[in-house]
Formats: C-alpha cells, structure tokens, sequence
C-alpha cells in the first residue's frame, strides 16, 4: 500500500479529531461513574450482544426478550453480537455494559483494509450450505470445511434442495456419505418440499448457528423458514437503511422458534458478511491442520519440514497409498495449498 505523506493541516486535524473523541469518551465515563456511584444504575447483570451499532448495542438476558439498548464504557471495544456481558439497568430504560464475559470462539472476517475484524462470538455450529444446484465445484467443501476448523467452531454440512436430486441420491449423496464417514454432520434439507426442513430443526435445537455458503445455495431461503416473521423487519430495517440508519450490515442474534415441544428453540446469527465467510486467508499449518484425518499423521513424516509433496516417508502421502487419505481430498488439500502459494 503506498503511504501518502499527511500534509501539517491534515495531520492537526486528526489529531484534533481525536482529542475531541477522546474527551467525549472521558466525559460519559466520568458521567457513567458518577450514575454508578450514584446507585442510579441496578445491579450487575448477565447478558448477550443480541445487535450492535457501533457504541451502542442491544442485549438480552436470553435471546427471544426484548432487548434493552445500552452504550458501552469507554474502555470497552470490541464487542460482537453472541458475546456475553455484564451490564446494568439505567433509571431511564437504558443500559451500561460494564463487561466483556470470556469468549468461546470468534469469527472473523477481512475488513475494506484486509484486516481481521471479529464479527461474531460463542457460534456451537456454522452450517455450511451447498445444493444440488448450483453443484458445488471440486474442493468447495473442503475450502469451508478447513475455514472453518480454523475458528475451532465445529462445522455441519447442510445439503440442500434434495427436491431435485435424482432417484439414486447421485454423485453428491455419494460425496457427502465420504464426510460421514470422516465424523462431519450432515443435514438434507429442502425449503420447497413438505417436511423437508425436519432434519434441520433437530440440528438447530439448543445450539447457536451461522449459515455460510456460495451464492444460490438456498441460505436466505432457508433462513427465511426458520424466521418467518423476521423476513418483514429485515425488510422494513433496510427500508429504514436508505433514510441513514445503519442496522442490516450488523450481525443479530434470532431465537428460532422451536418447532414443537420435543424440541429446545436454537439461536441463528447472521448477516450478509457472514454468510460470506469462508474465503479468508489461512496460513499453510491451517490448511494441513483443517484436514482432520491428517491430524493424527502430523509430526510423523520422516523430515521435520516435509512439505508432504514427493519426499519420501512422507506420513500423508503413505496414508493416501493405503487408502486411509482419500486421495480427492489429497488432491484438494494440494490445490488449497498451492492457492496460498500464489497469493504471497
Ligand atoms: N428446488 C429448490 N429450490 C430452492 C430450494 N431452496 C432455495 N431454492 C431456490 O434457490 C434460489 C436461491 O435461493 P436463495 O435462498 O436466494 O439462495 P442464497 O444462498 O441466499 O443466495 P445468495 O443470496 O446469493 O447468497 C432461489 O430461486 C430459491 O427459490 C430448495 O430446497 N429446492
Ligand atoms: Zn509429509
């Protein structure tokens, strides 16, 4: 990136920007304290970022509960929707969030710079969505899949539009029976067939979930099932959008409602860039890491800095001769790799 030389008025300004923004955030704390010490303020509660704006976030105790709308401390940053907080009732409805609980895990995403900006926490599954059509290309799953190990979230594999599959299952029936057998979930899904989100509602119940996958694949669809009502506000929100308010681009938690009483309500956290996940950039131990049947093999090869291409001992290239490595995934962790190659 070239680095433009910041001429004395520009460089004043921002330094003048910057104090003003720090004297604001100096001024609500020292307001803040005061309403603390004051008792004006209730007593610490737990809570979860069900949206967030900026300095202002919506929290709950339980998702599915009116929200109540707080601001944050001025050395609290970094907050995204799913994580849990301490926060406190203000006399006038409004909130304080005083603290940011530990998180479980984090997903992340590029921001306009290429810059790793958490967007969402504490995610149990992110369901990776294909179709039968769009078919998804060789090595598709395998990118999300690795995406994915990368964030320590575990993945599931949501196969959709089963409508249109032919009579015997197909190739792709074939493809996902080989996951199965690796220990990944998948779920069949259809969105235009009577009953055919059953499957999905058990894989929901009780668990936080994102929905990822290429464009065409059915996730807004599919979402749209599962929050029939929420359709209307999204569209009334970005409706809202054009007039200058900022609420479709944020990550929100949903309660899902639970579909009867045999099963718990889940919880969905979506926006479009996460959605988008799955294209981000992972180093190359990553890549060799997310592919969970070479994990038992690495460290075993005969050279330390095997690059598990022809050197000999190599522990993988020996499980792909025994038929213990698939040699499609093989060959799709190898075009992983060498992307990475072209990208640095
Ligand atoms: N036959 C069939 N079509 C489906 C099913 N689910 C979704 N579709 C269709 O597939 C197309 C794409 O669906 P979307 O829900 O917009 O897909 P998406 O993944 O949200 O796509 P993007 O918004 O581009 O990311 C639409 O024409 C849907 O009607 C299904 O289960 N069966
Ligand atoms: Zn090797």
């Amino acid at each position: 990136m070239s680095k433009r030389k910041l001429s004395r008025q520009q460089r004043w300004r921002i330094e003048k920007v910057q104090a003003e923004r720090a004297k604001r955030a100096a001024k609500r704390q020292d307001e803040d304290d005061g309403k603390l010490a004051a008792g004006e303020y209730g007593s610490e509660r737990n809570g979860r970022v069900i949206a967030h704006f900026g300095r202002t976030l919506d929290i709950a105790e339980h998702s599915g509960e009116t929200p109540t709308r707080c601001h944050l401390r001025a050395n609290l940053e970094g907050l995204v929707t799913g994580d849990r907080v301490i926060w406190r009732q203000g006399e006038d409805g409004s909130g304080v969030v005083v603290a940011r609980g530990e998180r479980d895990n984090v997903l992340e995403r590029p921001d306009m710079r290429g810059l790793l900006k958490p967007v969402a926490a504490n995610i149990d599954q992110i369901l990776i969505v294909f179709a039968v059509e769009p078919e998804p290309h060789a090595g598709l799953i395998d990118r999300y899949l690795v995406a994915a190990e990368a964030t320590g979230i575990k993945p599931v594999l949501v196969l959709n539009k089963i409508d249109l599959l032919p009579e015997d299952g197909g190739e792709l029936r074939e493809l996902l029976s080989r996951y199965e057998s690796l220990g990944y979930s998948v779920v069949a899904t259809s969105t235009s067939s009577e009953g055919g989100m059953q499957p999905l509602y058990a894989q929901l119940a009780g668990r936080t979930s994102v929905f990822v996958g290429q464009s065409g694949v059915g996730k807004s669809s599919l979402i749209g099932h599962l929050l029939p009502d929420e359709q209307l506000r999204i569209g009334e929100l970005s409706t809202d959008s054009r007039k200058g308010r900022h609420t479709t681009t944020t990550a929100q938690l949903y309660r899902l409602p639970a579909p009867d009483d045999q099963l718990a309500s889940g919880e969905l956290i979506d926006s479009p860039g996460i959605r988008e996940f799955g294209l981000i950039h992972l180093d190359e131990r990553q890549v060799t890491e997310g592919f969970i049947e070479f994990q038992p093999l690495i460290g075993l090869c005969r050279f330390r800095d095997c690059r598990h291409r022809q050197e000999p001992g190599c522990a993988l290239l020996e499980a792909v001769e025994r038929g213990e490595i698939h040699p499609e995934r093989f060959a799709s962790y190898r075009r992983i790799i060498d992307s990475l190659d072209n990208d640095t």
